[in-house]
């Protein structure tokens, strides 16, 4: 290996997901290109670099960098770019100026080693010196940190995180014990730490890395939706992961359960390992459900069916039995589950309750999963309603960084009424932070549709509780007149069913189109949705029509349509401003979505005079503006919030000309349009396709193969989530735990 030291004169090129850089590094002998993973590199930078000379066919003779270090710049050109450059905090381009012609080349050594002398440039006083000497050291360990491990591909957002955790302890703690990462850093996994593990020669079967293992196993079942692992399927996944014998994991299984980072029940002789936050959350819900549903409340002494009559004289309706027995559940139990397809009544009776309940002087709450099922919640019962997450207050406790929701049991959620809808798409951990923010009193009126799929974090809550017994449930299930003109309705209580479907009826809203080929199924879904949908129903084809598939990969995946869809959908223009990142195209004008919840996003709208932070989840937005220079993508949702995106935050957004149906629960829309070819047998399920169809309002599209949809409905195998929440209701209830 070869070392060369020098300043970067120019760079060329840096791509900001990965940190490649090509850069120029110049010395008083020549100038080179260098090449390689240098993410924190600006131009007036002095380094050292450690590598080998390569041939590129194109480029010609350059140096392929392994490894990169700062040093010391030497140069006052050097120092100067340093100083400037605001990486340390109270310096400034006019202060560096002041500082160089005061101490010259000596700059940096004054700064390090006799920062007092700083008192002589004008304008810097005792704490000023105290600010700059805090900020240069912090800057030199940033910097140790981020080029010892950026070639594990540790981006330097994690270095700061890791920084910011360890201070100047980092590097020493990594190599102690690099497994300590994936524990303490989130987003920092088993497999980075691996990585870094192997390099610094620990063992295979060290303890550290195989406890590690064994939680990261357990990590990855969550994203199956399991809330344990039973534990010899657990030991199964480890030693695939670890490549270790058996007896070594039970072990560990053993000492995680010691140190209370498992927690291992016993159920029928089995032992069932859990992660503590999904231990504590399925207990915590049951124990919840069984005090809300036992416990007191004010008597409304209301009477029922007069009420009922009331709201029907002024609706203009007359409820069904089973919708007027859900309204009666709902005020004479604490905790009520109203569950029922499409058209069956759900909005109808949850308003009807809303109204029997105002008019009786109580405070109705209503809240929902996202974003978007929050907001049409809103809509049909012209009531606010806010996201679970709203609801719970999420924010910073003081003295905190993390995020977490000031609504607990000390500080309930003031409400008579607790009414939530899309109750399917919330997950074990939500269902018990929202449950121990109820305070016993309140009644809490649970709505859903358990044939939809499960949530997409873990557990099988909705549909546990169904099946517990344990739980007061009314059942809707007669499709109102109205809602039986519509095909999709009907279609979707048939897939339940498991029956044939109706398709093409005249004048109607469910459409197959026969394809045969990928190729003719996709220029058939460019075709649908670029001119004829919006010709014939007058629809947009942006904002109207959602494509859904039920996979990512493949030419009728969601990665490929999005590449397809792209093309016509939002063409390139030349006032239309675009940016690659990696295999991505954003340009001005795209259709895209949020795909994680991030409760701190800022967003404004044009003129400024509103603001407010949190895009979740499945928000979809446009391309507003694409500033090359700021590097930042400005995103437009629900027409108003223009939100920042750094070009390293991109990771936050998909396009979503096209969204898997999983992403798009909780979601409706005008128009859908789904692909219909072959994909694994799990993908290919009733209540995929039942989830797809009952997302749009108006009309629904399909195209492909029919003996692939025919598959769909038969195929109703749902994947088995490992969830103990009916067993343990049950139990709880059996055993009257802590209901006083
Ligand atoms: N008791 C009733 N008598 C007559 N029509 C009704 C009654 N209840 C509901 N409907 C009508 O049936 C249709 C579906 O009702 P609603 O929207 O309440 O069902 P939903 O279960 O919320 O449906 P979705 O899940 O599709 O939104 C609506 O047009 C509604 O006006």
């Amino acid at each position: 290996m070869e070392r060369i030291e020098g300043m970067i004169s120019d760079i060329v090129f840096k791509n900001e997901e990965n940190g490649y850089t090509i850069a120029h590094l110049a010395n008083s002998d020549n100038e080179i290109v260098i090449v390689g993973c240098m993410p924190t590199l600006s131009v007036g930078e002095s380094i050292e670099v450690e590598g080998k000379w390569v041939n590129h066919k194109t480029y010609g003779t350059q140096f392929e960098v392994n490894k990169f270090m700062p040093v010391t710049p030497n140069s006052l050109e050097g120092i100067y770019v340093y100083l400037s450059s605001g990486m340390i905090h109270g310096i400034g381009e006019k202060m560096a100026k002041r500082i160089i012609d005061k101490f010259g080349v000596n700059t940096l050594d004054v700064i390090q080693n006799m920062p007092e002398r700083l008192k002589e440039v004008e304008g810097i006083g005792s704490k000023k010196i105290d600010q700059i000497v805090k900020s240069y050291e912090e800057n030199r360990e940033l910097r140790n940190i981020i080029i010892e491990l950026s070639p594990y591909g540790i981006t330097p957002n994690y270095c700061m995180k890791i920084y910011k955790k360890y201070k100047n302890k980092a590097l020493e703690n990594i190599n102690k014990n690099p497994y300590q990462l994936a524990e303490d850093i989130r987003g920092i996994g088993f497999k980075i730490a691996d990585n870094i593990a192997s390099k610094i020669g620990i063992e295979k079967d060290s303890k550290d890395r195989v406890s590690q293992g064994i939680l990261y196993a357990l990590n990855q079942s969550l994203s199956s939706g399991h809330t344990y692992l039973p534990e010899d399927i657990l030991i199964q996944e480890a030693k695939k992961l670890l490549e270790v014998k058996p007896p070594i994991i039970e072990e560990c299984i053993m000492e995680l359960a010691y140190d209370q980072k498992v927690h291992i029940e016993k159920m029928n002789g089995m032992k069932l390992v859990y992660l503590i936050p999904y231990y504590v959350s399925e207990n915590g819900v049951c124990k919840q459900i069984i005090k809300l549903s036992q416990a007191e409340f004010e008597d409304l002494y209301i009477d029922i069916d007069k009420e009922i009559k009331v709201v029907e004289k002024q609706e203009n309706i007359k409820l069904a039995t089973n919708q007027v027995l859900a309204v009666k559940e709902a005020i004479e139990n604490g905790v009520v589950i109203i569950t029922g397809g499409p058209g069956t009544g759900k909005t109808t009776t949850i308003n009807t309750i809303i109204k029997i309940f105002e008019n009786n002087s109580q405070e109705v709450v209503l809240a929902a999963p996202t974003g978007r099922a929050a907001k049409r919640m809103s809509e049909t019962s012209s009531k606010e309603a806010k996201t679970i997450h709203r609801l719970l207050e999420m924010g910073f406790a003081t003295d905190s960084d993390q995020l977490e929701f000031m609504k607990n049991e000390e500080e309930p959620i003031k409400a008579d009424v607790i009414i939530i809808d899309e109750v399917s798409m919330v997950d074990i951990l939500l269902m018990y932070s929202l449950l121990r923010a109820i305070k016993p009193g309140t009644r809490v009126i649970l709505v859903g549709d358990s044939d939809q799929l499960p949530s997409v974090g873990a557990g099988n809550v909705l549909s546990d509780m169904i099946e517990s017994c344990v739980i007061n449930v009314v059942r809707l299930n007669e499709i109102f007149r109205q809602a039986q003109e519509s095909m999709i309705v009907v279609n979707a209580h048939k897939i339940n069913k498991g029956e044939p479907l109706s398709l093409n009826a005249k004048d109607k809203d469910f459409f197959f189109i026969k394809r045969n080929t990928n190729e003719e199924i996709l220029k058939e879904i460019i075709s649908v949705v670029s001119e004829r949908l919006p010709k014939f129903y007058k629809v947009d084809k942006l904002k109207d029509i959602q494509v859904l598939a039920s996979m990512r990969k493949g030419e009728l995946g969601v990665t490929n349509l999005n590449i397809e869809l792209q093309k016509y959908l939002n063409k390139p223009e030349k006032y239309k401003v675009e940016e690659n990142f990696q295999k991505r195209l954003f340009r001005v004008g795209d259709k895209v979505m949020q795909i994680k919840n991030n409760y701190t996003k800022k967003w404004e709208n044009e003129d400024r005079s509103e603001s407010g932070e949190g895009i979740y989840n499945g928000d979809i937005g446009y391309v507003y503006h694409i500033d090359k220079e700021k590097r930042i993508v400005y995103v437009i949702f629900d027409q108003i919030k223009i939100v920042e995106y750094k070009y390293d935050e991109l990771d936050e957004l998909d396009h979503s000309f096209c969204t898997t149906i999983h992403k798009s629960q909780g979601s409706e829309f005008p128009v859908v349009v789904i692909p219909m070819t072959w994909a694994p047998p799990m993908l290919l399920s009733r209540n995929l396709l039942y989830t797809a169809v009952t997302r749009a309002k108006k009309l629904v599209v399909i195209v492909g193969d029919v003996k692939y949809l025919e598959y769909m409905i038969k195929n109703n195998r749902t994947n088995d989530r490992y969830s103990n929440l009916a067993y343990k209701l049950n139990k709880f209830k059996e055993e009257g735990v802590l209901v006083k």
